[in-house]
């Protein structure tokens, strides 16, 4: 048997053991083997067959990711480690092999394991369950929800979970003695008879409709006295979206002055919506900013549906800032987290609701060093000659360096859209000052307090090109 203080060596990864990228990307610091209530956790990432070499390129990225998750959810990673699958086992998804090599681990580290692919089979769950000889086997999904459940604060998230996780129990109904629905009188021989398992499980798969309906419904009330308060706003709608911990919050925070939202250097630290004013100085006006759920690869599709009418609104706003991590530039990380949100905004948003304007804001700019910003400030420039190529902003929510020019770029792109009118356009009759901060600052309002629409940028996201290819 295998000495828990010898996992540290016994990786197979010639990596360290949770990678060179992971201390940049999540700073949670592994722990080391139990020495204590916190439950272990194996994570294996599995590399499917016939992947790409982008993929193979990016596991160990995704690997740190995983680790990053298992972490959220309280667990210490005592063994992690990148199995290239060359065929997937319908039964047991990895070779009989790694499952034997797998229950000797499980039991040495007193560990659950968590399989990251995006979804195991309720029978390969159970399988696995039975075969490794513990209660804990869980894949990506299942993770994910779980830090949603956790997570959750507001009614309307801890509905949206609640749906979400009713779905998946749902779509995981399966009997079999780890499952509590084993077949207790069998219908064996007789073939007409259904068990008793056969009777709980039906009876379950009932209640789960029926608690996934009541939750649909409360969820529509809630969303409904939501809109309700939305249509009394009367500014315009700035919404931050983004990969999970890149920084969204913190520029909500470092905008607006304030602390209203929680930041912490781990995914899915934000679920619940926050908006707050933002005064926008070049144009003598405020708009709403929103903070929103980040988003991550391989996003599961029942929080998606649950998280839609969170995820329209959004998606709906006036101008999205899509934040990106600038200090992933050169890596694959940066196009693979652009190509991660790009999709959930199109399965989300219609194509009108992605008809918005979107600047790209790139976040952490302050942990580059000198000669990554001068490469990237040519390659910017090089690209705003094209005219498919969307507006970039460089900021650092933690120095604030770049905010200015950020609020000036909210601003311009609010006027530009119709969404506010230009100061110079504006009455002086209609000027009035405010106090924010305690200064005084010069307000305006339209007659009647209302905002007149002069026109509407109709640009795509996905129109534009994205720029990913930084060399730096
Ligand atoms: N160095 C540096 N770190 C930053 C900057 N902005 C945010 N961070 C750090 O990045 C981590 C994540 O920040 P959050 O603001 O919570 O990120 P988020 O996008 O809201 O994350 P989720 O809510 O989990 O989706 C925190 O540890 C922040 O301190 C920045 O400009 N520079
Ligand atoms: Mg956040």
């Amino acid at each position: 048997s295998i000495e828990p203080a010898q996992l540290w060596s016994w990786q197979r990864a010639t990596k360290p053991i949770l990678g060179d990228n992971f201390h940049r990307n999540y700073s949670i610091r592994p722990q080391k083997v139990p020495s204590a209530p916190v439950p272990n956790c194996i994570v294996l990432h599995i590399t499917p067959p016939r992947s790409t070499l982008e993929d193979r390129l990016q596991e160990e990225d995704f690997l740190d990711e995983a680790c990053a998750l298992a972490q959220t959810l309280g667990y210490a990673v005592p063994v992690r480690e990148i199995l290239r699958l060359r065929a997937i086992h319908p039964k047991t998804f990895i070779g009989k092999g790694k499952v034997v090599e797998l229950r000797g681990l499980l039991r040495a580290t007193d560990a659950i394991l968590f399989i990251n692919t995006p979804r195991l089979t309720a029978l390969q769950q159970r399988n696995l369950k039975e075969l490794c000889q513990t209660e804990g086997v869980k894949d990506r999904i299942s993770v994910i929800l779980d830090i949603f459940g956790q997570r959750a604060r507001t009614m309307e998230a801890k509905l949206q979970v609640e749906l979400a996780q009713c779905k998946y129990a749902l779509s995981h109904l399966v009997r079999g003695a780890s499952a509590g629905y084993e077949q207790q009188r069998g219908a064996s021989g007789t073939g007409f008879m259904a068990g008793g398992g056969e009777k709980a499980l039906e009876l379950r798969r009932r209640q789960l409709r029926e608690q996934s309906k009541v939750l649909q419904h409360k969820l529509k009330t809630v969303e409904k006295r939501r809109m309700e308060q939305r249509k009394h706003r009367r500014q315009p709608t700035v919404s931050l979206l983004g990969y999970t911990n890149v920084g969204k919050s913190s520029l909500l925070n470092a905008l607006t002055h304030s602390h209203a939202v929680s930041v912490e250097d781990r995914p899915f630290e934000t679920l619940d919506t926050t908006t707050r004013a933002l005064f926008l100085p070049s144009v003598g006006a405020s708009a709403l900013l929103t903070d929103t759920v980040g988003f991550i690869r391989q996003l599961p599709l029942e929080l998606v549906a649950a998280f839609r009418a969170t995820l329209e609104e959004a998606v709906s706003a006036d101008l999205l800032l899509h934040v990106r991590d600038a200090s992933t530039l050169g890596t694959p990380l940066f196009a693979e987290q652009y190509a991660s949100v790009d999709k959930i905004l199109r399965d989300v948003g219609t194509p009108e609701h992605l008809k918005h304007s979107v600047v790209e804001v790139w976040n952490k700019v302050d942990l580059l060093t000198n000669k990554q910003r001068d490469q990237m400030a040519r390659v910017l420039a090089g690209a705003k000659r094209e005219a498919s190529s969307p507006d970039v902003v460089l900021v650092s929510a933690q120095t604030k360096e770049g905010m200015r020019e950020l609020v000036r770029m909210i601003g311009d792109r609010l006027v530009e859209g119709g969404f506010l009118q230009p100061a110079e356009t504006r009455g002086a009759d209609k000027k009035s000052s405010c106090e924010k901060d305690g200064k005084k600052h010069m307000c305006y309002s339209d007659e009647e307090g209302k905002q007149e629409v002069l026109s509407s940028r109709t640009e795509n996201m996905s129109n534009k090109k994205a720029v990913n290819e930084v060399d730096v």
